[in-house]
């Protein structure tokens, strides 16, 4: 008698990939949004009044209430208790009402006194940089639900398979997004400037990237029916989630050394990497010396080179290990891109050797972003029960958000402490900035010693392969 094996959803590659793509892309667009307003940083300083330390308040804004309401444990929570369709939609829906808001801060009629305007307006701290830190609060308890959100469905679909693959191509579509903002926003912004529509120039990006998020929610709800598909055959095999979510569940995550390590070291890398991106462009035109369109494009080689190598990495991860020591060195090529910003002269060499200097570290700094999210996030459930995975990736990006939150208002104060006089839209010094950055590098690069060093004792195969099948 032959025996039929049936295959499950999660066995055959196109239907597992397919649920990848369509939560990738909505992360895609999500990230667009992050950095919507980056490339404009000038821009923003010149029509709506955002000096650096503003400017840092709202790009840390994104991380209010997941740090303060402590939203991000709620969302581990909700994503354990409630399943990867709802927190996905939820998220979804929470990234586009932010965008809402954000889009009316910068509108025209907003801020030539429209409803709302008088309540929120103050001298020190305009209108529409109040709303929009509002938004993108809002938008900000979304994506980092979001980005929890996918993490645990890639684990779903993909543990024992391709996983780091699967979540290095995750990250590469995220990065193309980075990627694609940083042309995009300022052609779009470019565009309206030139047409003398100041309000337009800095609020049609905005209107742009919001629009797809539309698009990314309704992507988020296609997921759904087939993470139902899924489920329904879970139901029968029981393959995860054999006991429901405890509360006690979080001492768990709380009370792993190997946790901590990985959460610090998270926070401590990712601090100098996405706040970094906020002020990536002014920094590049005020040290070279370039328009605010030209140091963007360069900027984007950034995102768009972690794009490339995150997947293969991830690929190396599943077939060969190593995660540890890739942390490592991530570390080690992130101080060396910091530093060099900080410290070399760059008006004392010819304008193509600074142009190329700067590439040169963007690249690095890109080879850097590959390694280090490509070993950090498949670490996690090799040192993390499944049953409050949810929970721990949770709890990782709200320790992260301390750091994400905190770290572009230090800058944006820096920034205006060491530019006295300074006149907005003039290029500005640098150096005290990158100096910080740099030294998060430092101290990530300690703190992947310790991992290791831990992984040897305890046995947790953060530097075996991750492919079992
Ligand atoms: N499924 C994605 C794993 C995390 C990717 C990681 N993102 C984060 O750490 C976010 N908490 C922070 C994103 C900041 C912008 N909103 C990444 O490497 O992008």
């Amino acid at each position: 008698m032959t025996q039929t094996t049936v295959q499950s959803l999660r066995d055959k590659p196109a239907v597992r990939w397919t649920a990848l793509i369509l939560v990738a892309l909505t992360m895609f667009f999500g990230y667009m949004f992050v950095d919507v307003l980056s490339p404009l940083k000038t821009q923003l300083e010149e029509t709506v009044k955002w000096d650096s330390t503003i400017f840092g308040t709202y790009g840390s804004s994104e991380f209010f209430i997941n740090v303060f309401c402590g939203f991000l444990i709620f969302a581990g929570i909700i994503l354990d208790k409630m399943g990867v369709r709802f927190t996905a939609i939820l998220s979804g829906s929470l990234m586009l009402l932010g965008a809402i808001i954000k889009i009316y801060a910068l509108s025209e009629y907003f801020n030539m006194g429209g409803i709302g305007f008088d309540l929120l307006n103050s001298a020190s701290f305009p209108a529409s940089a109040k709303l929009s830190c509002i938004g993108f609060a809002l938008f900000g308890c979304g994506c980092e639900m979001g980005g929890v959100t996918v993490s645990r469905a890639i684990v779903k679909w993909f543990q024992g398979k391709e996983m780091a693959l699967a979540m290095g191509i995750e990250m590469a579509i995220a990065r193309l997004g980075v990627f694609a903002v940083f042309w995009t926003s300022p052609m779009i912004s470019k565009h309206f400037a030139q047409k003398g529509e100041m309000f337009l120039s800095v609020q049609a990006p905005v209107i742009f990237v919001g629009i797809l998020l539309a698009v990314g929610l309704i992507l988020y709800i296609i997921y759904g029916f087939m993470d139902k598909a899924l489920e329904k055959e879970q139901g029968a095999e029981e393959i995860e989630e054999e006991e429901p979510f405890k509360f006690s569940d979080l001492g768990k995550v709380f009370g792993s050394g190997m946790f901590w390590i990985v959460a610090l070291l998270c926070v401590l890398y990712y601090s100098a990497i996405f706040p970094f991106q906020k002020y990536a462009t002014e920094m590049l035109s005020s040290n070279i010396g370039l328009e605010t369109e030209t140091a963007a494009k360069i900027f984007s080689m950034f995102p768009l080179g972690a794009m490339f190598i995150t997947p293969l990495l991830g690929a190396f991860l599943d077939y060969k290990g190593k995660g540890a020591t890739m942390l490592i060195i991530g570390a080690v090529l992130m101080f060396a891109c910091h530093a060099t910003f900080a410290f070399f002269p760059f008006n004392e060499v010819s304008h193509m050797a600074a142009v190329t200097i700067a590439i040169t570290a963007i690249v690095v700094l890109g080879i850097s972003f590959s390694l280090v999210p490509a070993a950090l996030w498949p670490s996690v459930p090799k040192i993390i029960d499944n049953k409050v995975l949810g929970s721990a990736y949770s709890a990782i990006f709200f320790i992260q958000n301390i750091g994400l939150m905190s770290v572009p208002i230090i800058i944006g104060r820096i920034l205006d402490v060491t530019n006295p006089n300074v006149a907005p839209g003039e290029p500005k010094n640098y150096t005290t900035a990158m100096i910080v950055f740099a030294m998060f590098g430092v101290a990530a690069f300690f703190l992947g010693f310790v991992l290791k060093i831990a992984d040897k004792k305890k046995g947790f195969g953060l530097e075996l392969p991750n492919k079992t099948k």
